[in-house]
């Protein structure tokens, strides 16, 4: 084990939509750790690596600072404070390393239900509440409209009832939000998913070889989510048709079975979550004895 100063250390978010997603993350990764008294820090037993519990908003500007050699966090956290730094004459220095699979959404444009809205034109001059001032500010550019940016730093969704905004731009998944608040979805400015960010500071050897391992660990936790082991039995002559069937697996391996003429057992790793209708129109193409295994961990 490294000493102290060289544990990663990493920034999760202490309490909100990414904080169980990234903490199942690294548990999937091979992490064993404690939760400090504090509840702020966690202490890696098995690898040298310790968790920062923070507010999300933070995540970039701890990364920034090298007070933290990781960060997960939302791709629109991310864009809002490299948009926020250059607007300061602040070079971001943070490198994003890797998309995940989790914390997916949008930040969308929306409006009261019953208003206007034909595209960004319809933004003129009016007042759009968001805590995403940066990112709406270039969308607005880019669109070659100048409306007034009302930041907010939560309960954006209440500001037009509140008379303080006429539309919004915030964060949807389902829409339920903005349903409860008689808004509706108007336009869609980014797309996200919660990412890894990684310190400008050059690290140690030690510490750069246990990133290394962790994102590919990461790859391999990633995989495995939709990846299923298939195994069959079928006649030879079928095998064409059955690998077009078999969704997102590379070549399978073809294992003859003994006493059974002209049978093959074929076993494959799909990349693809594999559906009942797969499997019915398998059987379809003459397989039979067809078991389909979650697979746990996945190393290329
Ligand atoms: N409805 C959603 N579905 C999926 N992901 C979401 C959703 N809403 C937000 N996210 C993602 O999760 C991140 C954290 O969202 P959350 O609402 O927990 O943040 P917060 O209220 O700013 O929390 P904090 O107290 O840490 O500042 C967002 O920045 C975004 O990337
Ligand atoms: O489209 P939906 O599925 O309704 O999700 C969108 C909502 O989710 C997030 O808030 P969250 O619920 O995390 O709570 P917060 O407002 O306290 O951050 C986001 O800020 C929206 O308000
Ligand atoms: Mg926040």
């Amino acid at each position: 084990m490294m000493d102290k100063a060289s544990r990663l250390k990493v920034a999760l978010q202490k309490s909100g939509r990414l904080t169980d997603n990234s903490l199942d993350l690294l548990v999937r990764c091979g992490l064993k750790y404690s939760r400090g008294k504090d509840q702020l820090l966690c202490y890696g037993e098995n690898m040298p690596l310790d968790l920062l519990l923070v507010r999300d908003d933070d995540i970039p500007d701890l990364v920034q600072q090298d007070v933290c050699d990781l960060g997960i966090v939302g791709l629109n956290v991310i864009e809002e404070k490299r948009l926020a730094f250059q607007a300061r004459g602040i070079a971001p220095l943070f490198e994003q390393l890797q998309v995940l699979d989790f914390g997916k959404c949008r930040l969308s444009i929306a409006v009261p239900d019953g208003a206007k809205y034909d595209g960004p034109a319809s933004l003129r001059g009016k007042r759009i509440a968001t805590t995403y001032p940066n990112i709406l500010a270039r969308y607005l550019r880019e669109n070659d409209v100048t409306a007034e940016i009302v930041t907010l730093s939560g309960a954006v969704e209440i500001a037009p009832r509140l008379g303080r905004a006429d539309f919004i731009c915030d964060l949807v998944s389902t829409g339920s939000t903005l349903l409860a608040n008689h808004l509706r979805e108007a336009e869609m400015i980014m797309e996200s998913r919660a990412a890894i960010i990684s310190t400008p500071v050059a690290v140690s050897a030690e510490k750069q070889a246990w990133i290394q391992r962790l994102r590919m660990r990461i790859d391999g936790v990633q995989q495995v989510k939709e990846s299923k082991y298939i195994m069959l039995h079928a006649p030879r002559a079928k095998l064409a048709d059955i690998r077009k069937l078999l969704p997102g697996s590379e070549a399978p391996t073809i294992v003859p079975l003994d006493g059974a003429g002209d049978k093959v057992a074929v076993h494959a790793v799909c990349r693809e979550n594999v559906f009942w209708e797969t499997l019915e129109s398998l059987k379809g193409v003459g397989a039979s004895s067809i078991l389909v295994l979650p697979v746990e961990k996945m190393l290329a």
